[in-house]
């Protein structure tokens, strides 16, 4: 091998432990939401990830597309300039990380510092150009239900208990009416990552909120949290009811079926080297 020609791969020439530990210095921010850009990362390597197709087997987060005006333009990923913004100094901090790696790593580090499970990721995804970019209309629309979201999930290639257990990350941050129209909620805890979106789906009685925005949920009692029409279709409908209930019962069960699906949604599509390793970062907090 000392002869091989090859040049060493850009992926292998980067420490991701250092990376995460940069990125987790980027989280908190007094001045921004509710004081952490963790939810906006979260769904940053979300929106990256769940363009998947598995018969065309075209998007997912390899290629780093979401960077591109074609794809960061989709009314979906309104707002989600403030995360790739907020991790633009890395890149050229770290030159040889790919925005792909960068911003499926930045989801991981979220969750993570914001007190959830640890999130297997490995390194390897290459940077594509905006011919590579996905058509829109291949994330969920927050104003329909359990048919529309099984449509979208299921084309991702998950199952009725993967979905429920991907949406508890709706426990962080909030709605914003410049990004999605939808409205807040101002709930006790946007920046800890826990099993709160399943308790208070099933504890509380949701009604429909009284103003001229797109139509969701409000609490009835203190009026301080809200469900979208989506959220609202995972206590309506009976299949995906059990796993709510579960998980609102069960905290480690949610954090270990969550930290199993997000790895796998991070994963979607990417044809990763051999020799790429598997990393269980360390949390820092
Ligand atoms: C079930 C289908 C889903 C729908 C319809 C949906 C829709 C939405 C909408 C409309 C917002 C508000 C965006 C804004 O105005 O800033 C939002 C926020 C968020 N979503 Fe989802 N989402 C879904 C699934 C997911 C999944 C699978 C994840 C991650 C695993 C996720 C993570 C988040 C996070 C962390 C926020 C807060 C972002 C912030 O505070 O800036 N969502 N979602
Ligand atoms: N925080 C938050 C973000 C997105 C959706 C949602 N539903 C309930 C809470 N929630």
């Amino acid at each position: 091998y000392f002869y091989s020609n090859e040049t060493t791969p850009s992926w292998k020439k980067v420490n991701y432990n250092s990376v995460y530990k940069d990125i987790a210095g980027l989280l908190e921010d007094e001045d921004y939401d509710d004081g952490s850009y963790g939810p906006v990362f979260v769904r940053l390597a979300w929106h990256a990830s769940g363009t998947y197709d598995k018969k065309t087997r075209t998007g997912g987060s390899d290629g780093g597309t979401i960077r591109h005006p074609a794809e960061a333009g989709h009314g979906a990923n309104n707002g989600l300039e403030h995360a790739r913004d907020r991790l633009e100094p890395l890149k050229k901090q770290y030159p040889n990380i790919s925005y792909a790696d960068l911003y499926t790593l930045a989801g991981v580090v979220a969750v993570q510092e914001l007190g959830g499970p640890t999130v297997r990721w490995r390194p390897g995804r290459e940077d594509k150009t905006e011919a590579d970019c996905t058509p829109d209309g291949r994330l969920p629309d927050a104003s329909q239900g359990a048919d529309h979201v099984r449509d979208i999930f299921y084309r991702m290639g998950f199952n009725d208990q993967e979905i429920a257990a991907l949406v508890g990350a709706h426990a962080l941050g909030r709605c914003h009416t410049s990004r999605s129209g939808f409205e807040g909620p101002w709930n006790a805890s946007p920046t800890s990552f826990t099993n709160f979106f399943y308790t208070e789906l099933l504890n509380n009685t949701w009604v429909p909120k009284k103003w001229n925005g797109p139509f969701q949920y409000v609490d009835k009692q203190s009026g301080q949290f809200m469900m979208l029409p989506a959220d609202m279709a995972f206590k309506k409908d009976s299949e995906f009811r059990k796993y709510v209930e579960k998980y609102a019962a069960d905290q480690d069960a949610f954090f270990e079926d969550f930290a199993k699906a997000f790895a796998k949604l991070l994963e979607l599509g990417v044809k990763f080297p051999e020799d790429a390793p598997v990393y269980e970062f360390k949390t820092l907090e």
